[in-house]
């Protein structure tokens, strides 16, 4: 819980954005002109359920039309406000900006809470909350993009792909109005374990600057890391997944809704989840301690804090007692203003979340861009590296011919060397160069600049510079 005098989620994200355009050299009309949610479209529709009319409310923010279209999931929860969506908004823009994806920002809630209705049922009510926005081009492939977030998954967006299609039957493009559609139904390979996949990309990448690791007090590689996840949803889940399958960390304790697991041998991400699937909590779990509540979990010691759930979990009432020395923001907003103060001066490094959960709408940028190509992902640029290839093959086989020196390839191994790779395969690596870039990108503002005092200002200052320089190209 919020301490009472925080700022709510909205003046948080523009008060980290005022600490950091103070280092730079804006107009005041433009930075203005940059902070400010352009506009918020609340709706509210009825839909008969169960015999009677149930009416819910839902909202859709454009932070800042610099680019179209537009960015940003839907996100069903019961706590979903206005001010929430327009701070979620402003956040895309700067994500958008820092990976450049070219898109400007967006976001979307229903307030409703999704495990209250049964599959038909949610099908009605997103539909129905659908035909809303798409009627006024608020979905819309050149305009407004949603995708999921919180409590929405492939399921939902493969509704509302198949709503604006039935809606708009001429559109060729119909299937680039929304991403995160599972593949069967347009969607890219990779979507759904992308936020995931960032987060690790982005340690990955954090941990390959032993000077950046130095400042959190750590030392050495992702290998044998302590690790606390909030939240073992989509995004939660895949990082805390790849990071102890791929990279040897050690998930020492899971934050649930219900209460907390804590177990210092590591935790089975993949058993726990289940159990989560099939209990609805993390409670009765075989493996590990259970503590009631959980949000003292957060407190533990471990290497690294991932909250992986929602905004303002940590705040000012329980920042001074975090003791990881490494948070990485895999939820947005986890950190209020008030709680990053106190967590810079304790001198723990933050992974920001413009940055690190910025995998989701870079992989849906690849699949927006299958999507209006019409083209297999990847399938040109294959196209002339196999053409490549095969010209190193023949060059290699002629030479040796001609020398007499006997080489073959075996022809499985020729054939993969020349076909080999596909959709997955690209998409994680095309992520993966989006998240090394951007990386850099912000460490070099970072360490360049001695009144840059950590990577959340840097990774701003980048973004709102980008989205200045769109700006000011068309004419403002
Ligand atoms: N899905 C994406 O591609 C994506 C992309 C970028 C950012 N995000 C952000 O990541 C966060 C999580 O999104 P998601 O898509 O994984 O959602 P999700 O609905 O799949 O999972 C959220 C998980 O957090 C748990 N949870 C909710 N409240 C909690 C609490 N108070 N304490 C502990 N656990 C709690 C839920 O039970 C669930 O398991 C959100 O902040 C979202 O905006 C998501």
């Amino acid at each position: 819980m919020l301490a009472q005098n925080e700022p709510g989620f909205r003046d948080s994200v523009d008060m980290m954005f005022n600490r950091a355009v103070r280092l730079m050299d804006l107009s005041p009309g433009l930075e203005q002109k940059i902070r400010v949610c352009n506009s918020t479209y609340t709706v509210r529709f009825g839909v008969r359920l169960r015999g009677k009319i149930e009416t819910f409310t839902g909202y859709r923010s454009v932070h800042s039309e610099h680019m179209e279209p537009v960015k940003g999931g839907i996100r069903y929860a019961l706590s979903v406000n206005q001010d929430e969506v327009e701070a979620l908004a402003a956040l895309m823009t700067y994500k958008c900006a820092l990976v450049e994806t070219p898109f400007g920002g967006s976001k979307g809630g229903l307030c409703i809470d999704p495990r209250a209705w049964d599959e038909h049922e949610l099908e009605q009510i997103t539909r129905r909350f659908a035909y809303e926005l798409i009627k006024r081009d608020l979905i819309n492939p050149a305009q407004n993009v949603p995708a999921p977030d919180m409590g929405t998954g492939e399921r939902e967006m493969a509704w509302i792909a198949d709503q604006y299609a039935r809606m708009n039957t001429t559109d060729i493009n119909a299937k680039a109005c929304v991403t995160g559609k599972p593949p069967h139904a347009g969607g890219i390979q990779g979507r759904v374990e992308a936020t995931g996949r960032g987060v690790q990309f982005a340690l990955r990448e954090f941990f390959r600057h032993p000077q950046d690791v130095a400042k959190a007090g750590l030392a050495g590689t992702l290998d044998g890391k302590r690790l606390v996840v909030q939240g073992l949803g989509n995004v939660g889940y895949h990082a805390a997944k790849f990071l102890s399958e791929d990279d040897g960390a050690k998930v020492v304790a899971i934050i649930e809704r219900d209460g907390a697991l804590v177990h210092d041998a590591g935790l089975p991400v993949e058993e726990v989840r289940r159990w989560i699937a099939a209990h609805g909590g993390v409670k009765g779990f075989p493996v590990g301690t259970y503590v009631e509540g959980g949000a003292a979990v957060l407190e533990m010691a471990c290497d690294i804090l991932i909250p992986a759930a929602m905004e303002g979990v940590i705040h000012k009432g329980n920042a001074a007692r975090i003791k990881a020395p490494l948070i990485i923001e895999a939820a947005n907003g986890p950190i209020t203003f008030g709680a990053d103060e106190i967590l810079r001066q304790k001198g723990v490094v933050i992974i920001p979340d413009l940055y690190a959960n910025a995998g989701g709408v870079t992989v849906s940028y690849f699949e927006w861009v299958k999507n209006l190509s019409h083209i297999r992902f990847g399938r040109m640029q294959r196209r002339a590296e196999e053409a490549r290839s095969r010209l190193m093959v023949e060059e290699l086989e002629r030479l040796s011919a001609d020398k007499g020196l006997g080489w073959t390839l075996a022809p499985d191994f020729k054939e993969k060397f020349l076909t080999g790779s596909d959709e997955l395969a690209l998409v994680r690596s095309g992520l993966d160069d989006t998240m090394r870039i951007a990386y850099q990108s912000m460490r070099e503002v970072w360490h360049d600049r001695a009144e840059v005092e950590d990577l959340r200002v840097a990774a701003y200052m980048v973004a709102i510079d980008r989205v200045a320089k769109t700006y000011r190209s068309k004419g403002l």
